[in-house]
């Protein structure tokens, strides 16, 4: 167990009180990471979510992107100002704030001591939307010793996704209908019926998504092949189904199988629990999961048998929902659009 030096608080140089020093320099860390993830410009592709730091290897590990990702190049400004903390570090931390200001998100663990030299996490464990469930299953447990359940939970993380590399044509591409909010409906919405793409057909681990109708910058929404797989497959689909409109229980287990992500490779033995730094969550999800507009039960491809389908109702209106590229309290976001530009929120 990672050790804790003792159960008395110490001051900060920052007047910050915390149980163990070596957690003081990610006060000021969190700060300057909180002030310029509002900005929504210094990470690309996720606005003010933060949500693609919670796992950086998902793009460097996608073949159209070669390099290190935006995020996590996003991130070396961090890097030289606060020069205390490692690079492994950064990122993890970065990914728990991040996730801290989607409603509905759990506070994540958060773990210092990730030596410098080291990557946060070994590569190629992250699949390719093509790769069939059996390949999925296979890397996650070599890479990581995830068991098939712990895969599910750790897919909540595509309710505040979207996808800039998939379909050339569009970007920023959400995978469920709040990309803002850390809830189950991509759960839900992985098992309705595809009726089409939201930009081109054709696309390499793409399938047909329920609610492919945009507008401008308001995309659609896109569905990768392996969340449809994972949603209707034996080994899977009773714990995949058995998130929907559970929020509760989806949070808990995404907050388990993230610390065991968050030290993959690592050894944690000498870490130090820095976790009373990551910011409470301040937003919950009280609100249901519910049926897009126009959609009903009769929409779901339901593949677990061993559960009856939880019974939703359905939101309101007699056309498709078109979902919102700005989060509402974004104003830069909304001004760029309302300007008809892109904001470089890409
Ligand atoms: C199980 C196999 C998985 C596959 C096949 C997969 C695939 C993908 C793909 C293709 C994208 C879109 C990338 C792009 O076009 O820009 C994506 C996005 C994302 N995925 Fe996954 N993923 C998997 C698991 C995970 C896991 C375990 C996590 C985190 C715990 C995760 C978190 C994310 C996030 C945060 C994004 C959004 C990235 C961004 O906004 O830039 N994914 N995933
Ligand atoms: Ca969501």
């Amino acid at each position: 167990a990672p050790s804790s030096e003792s159960t008395s608080l110490v001051t900060c140089p920052d007047g910050n009180r915390v149980h163990h020093r070596a957690c003081c320099p990610l006060f000021a860390l969190r700060e300057d990471l909180q002030r310029n993830l509002e900005e929504g410009q210094v990470f690309p592709g996720g606005g003010a979510d933060g949500s693609m730091l919670v796992f950086p290897d998902v793009e460097p590990n996608f073949p159209a992107n070669l390099g290190i990702s935006d995020s996590v190049e996003a991130l070396l400004p961090f890097l030289s100002s606060h020069p205390e903390i490692s690079a492994g570090d950064l990122i993890q931390f970065a990914g728990a704030v991040g996730i801290s200001n989607c409603p509905g998100a759990p506070r994540l663990q958060f773990l210092l001591g990730r030596p410098n030299a080291t990557a946060p996490a070994p590569e190629g464990l992250i699949p390719e939307p093509q790769d069939t469930v059996t390949s999925i299953l296979a890397r996650m447990s070599d890479g990581g010793n995830f068991s098939p359940d712990e895969v599910i939970a750790l897919l909540a993380s595509h309710s505040i996704a979207r996808s800039d590399h998939v379909d050339p044509t569009i970007r920023a591409v959400p995978f469920d209908s709040t990309p803002f909010t850390f809830d189950t409906q991509i759960f839900l919405e992985v098992l309705l019926k595809g009726v089409g793409f939201p930009g081109i057909p054709g696309n390499l681990g793409e399938v047909e998504s329920p609610l492919p109708i945009g507008e401008g910058l308001n995309v659609g929404e896109m569905r990768l092949q392996s969340d449809f797989a994972l949603a209707r497959d034996p080994r899977t689909a009773c714990t995949w189904q058995g998130f929907v409109n559970e929020q509760e229980k989806m949070s808990i287990a995404f907050q388990a199988a993230m610390a065991k992500l968050a030290i993959i490779g690592q050894d944690a033995t000498h870490f130090v629990d820095c976790s009373e730094v990551v910011p409470i969550p301040v937003f919950s999800v009280n609100k249901p999961a519910t049926f897009p507009a126009t959609k009903t039960c009769a929409d779901i491809q339901q593949a677990c048998l061993s559960f009856p389908f939880p019974s939703l109702a359905s939101d309101p209106g007699a056309t498709e929902t078109i979902i919102p590229h700005c989060i509402a309290t974004d104003l830069a976001c909304l001004a760029a659009e309302y300007q008809g530009g892109s904001n470089g929120d890409s």
